[in-house]
């Protein structure tokens, strides 16, 4: 008799520059978990592609697609569509999607069952200037972000995640990668026993 393994979306949040698009690149390069493409009015940085990054929408284009969260961030929407979720889940049954932090709790509500959530944090936010300086971000578009009431709730684990977040502390890679491994391959195992 064959076995259908369930559904799961890793859920990887918190605040701006502490590597959560880093994670959904390893998770993919390591475990082929691919990220649920978000929209976004937002527009595309340098080496960022429509589709592949994002859906990159305008004011009209955003409003068409059906939203299971969306929010603003930083003076833009963001959402993540049932569509895109749905395509990634068909391809395969465990995907990954990077959301801030209210977009997690959203999840936490819509599907509890079906969603592992990563917290990333850093000890000291003084790193992510840097951080978004190397990815390569316009220096004005850094500071209002940084100074963004969103991303400075984001440096937190929210009280409605308290209780499911898997914390991941990621001042060095090193370990943010065992800590991400570990994870990974016990609902891998879980996956497998059920
Ligand atoms: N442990 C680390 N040490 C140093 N730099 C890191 C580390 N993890 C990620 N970075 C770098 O920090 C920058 C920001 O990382 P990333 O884009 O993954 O953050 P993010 O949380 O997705 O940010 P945002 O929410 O703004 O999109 C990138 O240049 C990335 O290479
Ligand atoms: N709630 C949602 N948050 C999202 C979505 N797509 C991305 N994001 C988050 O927005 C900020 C800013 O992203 P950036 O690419 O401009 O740096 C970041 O925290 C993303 O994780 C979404 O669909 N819903």
């Amino acid at each position: 008799m064959s076995r259908t393994v369930a559904n799961k979306l890793f859920i990887i949040t918190g605040a701006s520059g502490t590597g959560k698009t880093t994670i959904s690149h390893y998770l993919r390069d390591n475990y082929g978990i691919q990220r649920v493409i978000t929209h976004t009015t937002r527009p595309p940085r340098t080496n960022e592609l429509d589709g592949r990054d994002y859906y990159f929408e305008t004011e009209a284009s955003f409003k068409q697609n059906h939203y299971i969260e969306a929010v603003s961030y930083s003076g833009y929407h963001y959402g993540s569509s049932r569509e895109a979720l749905q395509k990634a889940w068909h391809k395969q049954p465990f995907v990954s999607l990077v959301v801030e932090t209210k977009g997690a709790e959203a999840y936490a509500q819509v599907m509890p069952q079906q969603i592992v959530v990563l917290f990333i944090t850093v000890s000291n936010p003084e790193v992510l200037l840097p951080r978004l300086e190397a990815r390569g971000d316009q220096p004005a578009e850094i500071e209002k972000r940084l100074a963004s009431a969103e991303s400075k709730r984001d440096l937190q684990v929210p009280a409605a995640l308290k209780s499911i977040a898997k914390v991941i502390n990621n001042d060095h890679w090193a370990t943010a990668k065992q800590q991400i491994d570990e994870i990974i391959k016990a609902e891998i195992r879980q996956n497998c026993s059920q």
